[in-house]
């Protein structure tokens, strides 16, 4: 008996060695093979031969730490790495930071103009482009990038071909024309928020105008994209609707760095990722409701007979996939979760970029008084149109206002990022290092570090709007690059352009803005994918009385 259970003791001591032993080995045959992928990394691996610091050249934890746990922290180190390394730093082992500008879209050199480079008037052929941002279809997104889940929204999308499908239902809402064709829309949401802000003008109290921002921008693309407003301004709870609708850009970096997460939050059980991120699921199953709710609208005969003003982004992909589905479709017609998840990217989209520019621009009118009395003389003779409002062609044709709005896109690159593409076959030349970033790698270029670039905007970091104005500043605008550029550039940039003129032209006009204490806090910003400011701009409002004329 005693050496019956001797005998299990020992064999369950060995059983537990053994499986010790398993694990001891794994963990050696793990840490061989690592030490040999660092050592690729460092010799033969492709990108081997560019600079950066040490742990960007041997894995993913110098950016991950950074961007995940330090919260968008990364895109600060970025221009150190730049001066201590040259004009292209290697930021994980399989991708690359460029800063030199003239990979970023065709340009030729010439030296009768102070940055040194003018815009291709005739586009290269396919082969010759050297240029990450234009309308080529060589550069892709970086699929290891563009990968924070709403997989099937158009962002998101890397075939050019699925792309191009998709952007080319959405471009014609977008339109310029169609965007002038919206003005009395803007002007009933103006009006909604300026009675808003006159509550709180009546009371003395401060005024939440970042939050309001929000519901402005997000009430008017909800409009475009269902036909039906979110209505956020009525809300008695706007406030934390507005801070709901940062959900996604919150948790970018976790999703990005930490895949396994994101996967178990966005293809776990609805319970499991309810419990790891509520938010996350409270807004996902809120766009999937107002997609739905759409869905059930949609009428194709009405949508057919729609004039252009009218057409909702929801009318313009659901009888186009009517037409997918007759046709023999190069594409396939969208599911039930592509148009959700075009919802949730276009309604954030269109949210958060938008009104946060507005909160900046805000802010640098109350920061430069000389520039408030400037922007101030221009708007205040300005002809009213018959329903006493100061029309958008208007506001929009003055120059220094207009210069203003130009700077304040400059100055906050709302999407600051570096936006990575992969190199196409034929690699990538890059002059100022004279090699070549062979293909299938990624590389991007910080959109803040252009904008902040010397050698294009003299003196970065004043904020001068006459520097847009006149010949000079034409010639600026190919490196105002705050939508982007090309092929993927921001599809919404028209209704930002024209949501930013009216609001800021009617508030600044319509009432004397104070700042308040603890202002410039808030206004400090970390990368999020997109700007975010680590807190909102409230202010004390008075009502102005302008004499015209
Ligand atoms: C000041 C406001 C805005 C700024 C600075 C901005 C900036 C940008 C930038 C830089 C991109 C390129 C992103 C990338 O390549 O990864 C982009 C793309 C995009 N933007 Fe905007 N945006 C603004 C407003 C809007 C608005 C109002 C909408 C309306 C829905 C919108 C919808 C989109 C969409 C859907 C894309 C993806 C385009 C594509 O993949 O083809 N944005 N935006």
């Amino acid at each position: 008996m005693t050496s019956f259970l001797w005998d299990l003791v020992a064999q369950g001591t060995t059983v537990k060695s053994s499986a010790w032993n398993l694990l001891f080995a794994s963990g050696i045959i793990y840490a061989i093979y690592m030490v040999g992928v660092v050592i690729y990394r460092l010799t033969l691996h492709p990108l081997a031969r560019f600079p950066g610091p040490f742990l960007c050249r041997i894995g993913f934890l110098q950016q991950g730490y950074y961007e995940a746990i330090l919260q968008g922290k990364f895109i600060y180190e970025i221009p150190k790495y730049h001066e201590k390394y040259g004009p292209v730093v290697r930021l994980n082992p399989d991708e690359v930071h460029i800063n030199d500008i003239s990979v970023f879209h065709e340009y030729v050199r010439d030296k009768s103009v102070s940055h040194g480079y003018i815009l291709a008037t005739q586009p290269p052929s396919d082969q010759d482009h050297n240029s990450i941002f234009d309308r080529n279809k060589r550069f892709t997104k970086d699929p290891a990038t563009y990968s924070v889940g709403v997989d099937s929204a158009m962002t998101m999308t890397i075939p050019v071909e699925a792309h191009r499908a998709k952007r080319q239902v959405l471009d014609p809402v977008f339109s310029k024309r169609r965007v002038n064709m919206m003005e009395d829309y803007f002007y009933e949401e103006i009006e909604r928020i300026f009675t808003k802000i006159n509550e709180y003008e009546k009371k003395g109290d401060e005024v939440p105008i970042h939050e309001m921002f929000y519901c402005y921008t997000c009430d008017i693309v909800s409009e475009l994209l269902f036909g039906k407003s979110l209505d956020m301004i009525s809300a008695p709870d706007f406030k934390e609707r507005v801070k709901d609708m940062q959900f996604f850009t919150g948790g970018v970096w976790t999703a990005l760095h930490f895949p396994w997460l994101r996967k178990l939050i966005t293809d776990g059980p609805r319970w499991v990722a309810g419990k790891l991120s509520a938010t996350y699921i409270k807004m996902i199953t809120y766009f999937e409701q107002l997609a739905q709710e759409a869905m059930d609208r949609y009428d194709s005969d009405k949508a057919a007979q729609r004039n252009p003003y009218e057409e909702t982004i929801f009318d313009r992909m659901l009888t186009n996939n009517l037409k997918r589905r007759k046709e023999d479709p190069v594409v396939e017609p969208l599911k039930f979760q592509d148009l959700a998840d075009e919802s949730a990217m276009i309604l954030n989209g269109g949210t958060e970029p938008p009104a946060n520019e507005m909160a900046y621009a805000t802010y640098y009118f109350l920061l430069y008084p000389e520039v408030q009395k400037r922007i101030l003389a221009e708007l205040d003779a300005v002809d009213l149109d018959e329903h006493g409002r100061l029309p958008l062609q208007a506001v929009e044709s003055l120059p220094y206002f207009t210069g203003f709005v130009k700077e304040c896109l400059r100055t906050a690159t709302l999407i600051p990022g570096r936006l990575p593409r992969r190199v196409p076959k034929g690699g990538l030349y890059v002059p100022a290092i004279k090699d070549t970033i062979p293909e299938g790698y990624a590389v991007g270029i910080s959109h803040d570090l252009i904008h902040k670039n010397p050698d294009i905007f003299p003196e970065p970091n004043k904020f001068r709007p006459e520097r847009w104005i006149g010949p000079a500043g034409k010639e600026l605008m190919h490196w105002l690059v705050s939508f982007s550029w090309g092929r993927t550039d921001c599809v919404g940039k028209n209704l930002a352009y024209a949501e930013m003129y009216l609001m800021l032209a009617n508030l600044f006009s319509r009432y004397h803005l104070e700042m308040l204490p603890g202002t410039h806090e808030a206004m400090q910003w970390s990368d999020r994918v997109i700007m975010h400011p680590h807190g909102f701009l409230h202010v004390k409002v008075k009502l102005r009385t302008v004499k015209r004329g």
